[in-house]
């Protein structure tokens, strides 16, 4: 069955906890071409702060999708396409493999299944919060990144798998390795990506490159350079 991140080239990042660069509004973050927007970041979010870019978005016609960093930040909102859940497959600590899950599910009430999906992440950029948080083993070789990810894939039955460097560019060699060894799940690629070469080189080896940092620190035509840039890359491999 296909689903709609089978066709995303890019995918824009909101970080509920910081600002938008210089003057700009989440309309300008919304016509950047991207594919969808997913509104989460690691440090301080709260669903205060989720609602108020959940509001702002959601008439702009965009798939928008919250990936909450814990349970106590996400939104009963109808506006929101579905659920973007985390499970870090590197973590030291089963909390974030499936530790917040159940506690999720034993205090939410009636949690809406169809839009409900999860995100095998191999987390690999040391320094970012999200690493530090979840105590990811970073120090992994391509082979068994790559491992990992067909685990994810075959064993644990997950369809999207996220390679995610946040804060910083990637190793490509690492994130060819996760997508060599997918057959059908959607590897995502995410961290670091600030211009159009960076992101056509990561589009040639992810399915889908997620920009975060850029949208707050540079604004919205600098992450339309990098919807060019992963689409024109996505664009050559399927004309190969
Ligand atoms: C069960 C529920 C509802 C949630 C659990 C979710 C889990 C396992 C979260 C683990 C941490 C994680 C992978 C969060 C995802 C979002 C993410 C990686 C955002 C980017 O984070 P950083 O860039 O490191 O953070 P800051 O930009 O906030 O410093
Ligand atoms: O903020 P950046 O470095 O672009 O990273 C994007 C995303 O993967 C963060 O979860
Ligand atoms: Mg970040």
């Amino acid at each position: 069955m296909s689903a709609p991140w089978d066709e995303w080239d890019h995918i824009l990042k909101i970080d509920p906890d910081k600002e938008l660069h210089a003057d700009e509004t989440f309309a300008d973050a919304c016509k950047t071409g991207t594919d969808a927007i997913e509104i989460g970041g690691t440090l301080d979010v709260t669903s205060e702060k989720a609602t108020r870019v959940i509001e702002a978005c959601k008439e702009h016609n965009v798939p928008l999708y919250q990936e909450p960093s814990n349970p106590a930040v996400v939104v009963d909102d109808e506006a929101l396409d579905g659920y973007l859940i985390p499970t870090v497959f590197n973590a030291d600590d089963p909390f974030w493999i499936t530790g917040a899950h159940k506690e999720w599910v034993r205090i939410a009430d009636d949690l809406d299944w169809d839009r409900t999906h999860t995100e095998a992440y191999i987390v690999l950029n040391p320094d970012a919060s999200a690493a530090e948080l979840t105590g990811a083993d970073c120090d992994l070789t391509p082979d068994e990144v790559g491992a990992y990810a067909r685990v994810a894939e075959k064993m644990f039955g997950q369809d999207i798998v996220y390679v995610e460097y946040s804060g910083t560019l990637g190793d490509r060699e690492t994130v060819k390795a996760a997508h060599d060894a997918l057959d059908d799940s959607t590897l995502f690629y995410g961290g670091g990506v600030h211009d159009y070469d960076d992101a056509y080189a990561m589009g040639e080896v992810a399915d889908a490159v997620v920009v975060g940092d850029l949208l707050h620190d540079e604004g919205a035509d600098a992450v339309r350079e990098t919807v060019e840039g992963v689409k024109d890359a996505h664009a050559e491999i399927a004309d190969a």
